[in-house]
């Protein structure tokens, strides 16, 4: 099961033009909550990026939720888009994608697309005690739960040409953009909600049983999801630089006295609620980069 969202840049193609697409991929019933840019100041024409966008539709067979931010008054590209994908104001369309290889496979085209920043958002339950709904947590590692127990996108032959056999994983959240979405909390006058701690991805669909929750709080999980792990892997395999967010869409029963208990309607509300703050977070985030040389 995936729900994926890439954040990409594209420093070699350039276009004042247009400011970036934003694409989600999406499980069954999920809204394309947080969505991130695809393309930044892409010098590629309209139909050009529609191409590709439907080229890696195609590859990965998987069906992305598109939608255009753009700086311009030219509406054009989401016309081209919204025909050319048969869709009315543009496309959310949504499938299950239960392989770790084909959840990562875009992140190898887009790398060789020449992106070099990925950018991933999810959702998920906190462990942590100090954290309320509605958080944002910066994630500064992660736990790759069903990595850890074989079912990894690196697994099978190393192609040298990505990254080395053995790849580091510490590391790979990237500390300056870490610095700079703190600060941009700061400005945005939100600190309040902003932590920073460790995501642990099981493999799901099921939400956390009581004992679980309580194995993974103590293994010093901050928050737990079912996303997000493979794709950063691949990233970082092939060099990409990472930065990560989760939305903190319920606290996980720890506690056989409660009697509450999370549901999927609860995580999409939370959500929604964030969402803005997320777009205004991400947007910011990615107008401080510097484009041409990939530094924070
Ligand atoms: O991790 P993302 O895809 O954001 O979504 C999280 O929320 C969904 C469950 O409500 C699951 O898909 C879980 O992984
Ligand atoms: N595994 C898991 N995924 C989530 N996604 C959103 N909330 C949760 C949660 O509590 N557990």
């Amino acid at each position: 099961m995936c729900l994926i969202r890439y954040r990409l840049r594209l420093s070699k193609w350039r276009d004042s033009k247009m400011h970036g697409i934003w694409v989600g991929v999406c499980t069954p019933g999920n809204e394309p909550h947080m969505l991130p840019i695809l393309w930044q100041n892409s010098s590629l024409t309209h139909w050009q990026i529609s191409y590709c966008i439907l080229a890696l539709y195609t590859l990965c067979d998987l069906q992305f939720s598109i939608k255009l931010l753009l700086k311009s008054k030219n509406t054009d590209h989401l016309k081209f888009f919204t025909k050319a994908l048969d869709v009315e104001n543009g496309l959310t369309v949504t499938r299950i994608c239960a392989c770790v290889s084909q959840v990562t496979f875009p992140v190898r085209v887009f790398k060789l697309l020449g992106v070099e920043t990925l950018m991933v958002t999810n959702a998920a339950g906190s462990l942590a005690d100090s954290y309320s709904c509605g958080d944002i947590m910066i994630i500064c590692d992660h736990i790759n739960f069903p990595g850890l127990a074989g079912l990894n996108p690196l697994n099978g032959p190393n192609d040298d040409k990505f990254g080395p056999r053995f790849p580091p994983m510490s590391g790979v959240y990237d500390k300056s953009l870490r610095k700079m979405a703190f600060d941009i909390c700061k400005n945005m006058g939100v600190s309040q909600y902003v932590q920073e701690g460790v995501y642990c991805m099981v493999g799901g669909p099921n939400f956390e049983s009581i004992a679980e929750a309580r194995f993974l709080h103590r293994l010093g999980v901050d928050a737990v999801g079912m996303s997000t792990a493979p794709e950063v892997l691949v990233a970082s395999h092939c060099g990409m630089r990472v930065f990560g967010l989760s939305l903190i869409t319920n606290k996980v029963v720890k506690s056989y006295e409660d009697n509450e208990s999370v549901n999927h309607e609860a995580v999409l509300e939370v959500s929604k609620m964030r969402s803005e703050m997320l777009q205004t977070l991400v947007t910011e985030l990615i107008s401080r980069m510097d484009i041409n040389n990939n530094t924070a």
